[in-house]
């Protein structure tokens, strides 16, 4: 019968997208902060959901994660109905709050060998501790963390579990550049070791660097789904040529430099051709929306 189950866990796993949502509504009082969303999320991904501050995002991760109440619509995560998930459910499922990251006199190691009890079949802290970067920080207390240690701090309490599925609320605010750099990577090699990540950020930056795909939510509406490249028709947009004397908007800026070089004899001076960024493009939906 174990076996059994594992087999059918398996299948399961294979066929299934790690976050199914139809038709999700949340209203609170009279006002919808979630109206009507349809997502899909597929094992493996790393998924980004953009949106301005009270677009919705926490509402639908937090109704994911199983701590919301919905007033309407499907939603399955790894395959279960959050409003049921069980400690079997909640094992396989790994949450990063925009914590604290904060635990009083005890270590690192300590608190992440506390949290890991909680779980039958929790990773080993020591290597948790390591794949977050913070070995050398495993003896210190957390309280004199800087603000990106007490972030990867929570990073480590929230895979503990080896979870298949991570949620990440807005996991680089406040840090620095290169502490954002570092981070990443620390979200590169969780996904490449196949965890499937959610994660909501107001860093388009850090969205086109993370995610296989993002979403747009404005007012509780999906606005789209794409890839970074491919959001709001970013790849065939107008591209802008810009030289020392002055630039021009374009569908075809070989052609334009081509012109260009010509006339300057070979080097253009101060030449860039760009297109929108995320950012641009991101700005432009919300605002039409
Ligand atoms: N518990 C609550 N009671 C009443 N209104 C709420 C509650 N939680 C959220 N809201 C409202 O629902 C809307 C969506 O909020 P939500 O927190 O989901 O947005 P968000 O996209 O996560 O925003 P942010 O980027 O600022 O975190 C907002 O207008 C917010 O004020």
């Amino acid at each position: 019968m174990k076996l059994l189950t594992a087999c059918l866990r398996i299948l399961a796993q294979v066929t299934e997208s790690a976050i199914s949502v139809t038709g999700l509504r949340k209203s609170y009082g009279g006002m919808k902060a979630v109206d009507r969303l349809d997502l899909t999320v597929q094992r493996g991904e790393v998924f980004a959901l953009l949106g301005p501050n009270g677009a919705g995002k926490t509402t639908t991760v937090e109704i994911l994660e199983g701590f919301r109440k919905r007033d309407e619509g499907k939603v399955q995560v790894l395959g279960v109905d959050p409003e049921r998930g069980d400690a079997e459910w909640r094992q396989r499922i790994g949450i990063v709050l925009q914590g604290t990251g904060e635990f009083d006199e005890l270590t690192v190691a300590e608190v992440v060998t506390h949290f890991a009890r909680f779980y039958r079949n929790a990773a080993d802290p020591t290597e948790v501790v390591e794949r977050v970067g913070l070995t050398e920080k495993a003896g210190s207390r957390t309280h004199t963390l800087s603000g990106g240690q007490k972030r990867r701090l929570d990073v480590a309490l929230g895979i503990v579990n080896k979870p298949e599925l991570l949620f990440l609320d807005e996991p680089t605010t406040g840090f620095d550049p290169a502490a954002r750099r570092e981070f990443w990577e620390v979200i590169r090699q969780l996904a490449s070791a196949g965890t499937t990540i959610l994660l909501t950020t107001h860093y388009l930056e850090e969205a086109e660097e993370l995610a296989d795909r993002v979403g747009v939510i404005n007012h509780g509406k999906l606005l789209e789904v794409s890839t970074p490249a491919l959001l709001g028709g970013r790849n065939t947009a107008t591209a802008t040529v810009s030289w020392r004397d002055g630039s021009e908007e374009t569908d075809r800026p070989t052609e334009v430099v081509q012109r260009l070089a010509a006339e300057f004899h070979g080097e253009v001076p101060d030449l860039t051709v760009t297109r929108p960024t995320l950012e641009d493009v991101y700005l432009k939906m919300i605002g039409d929306a």
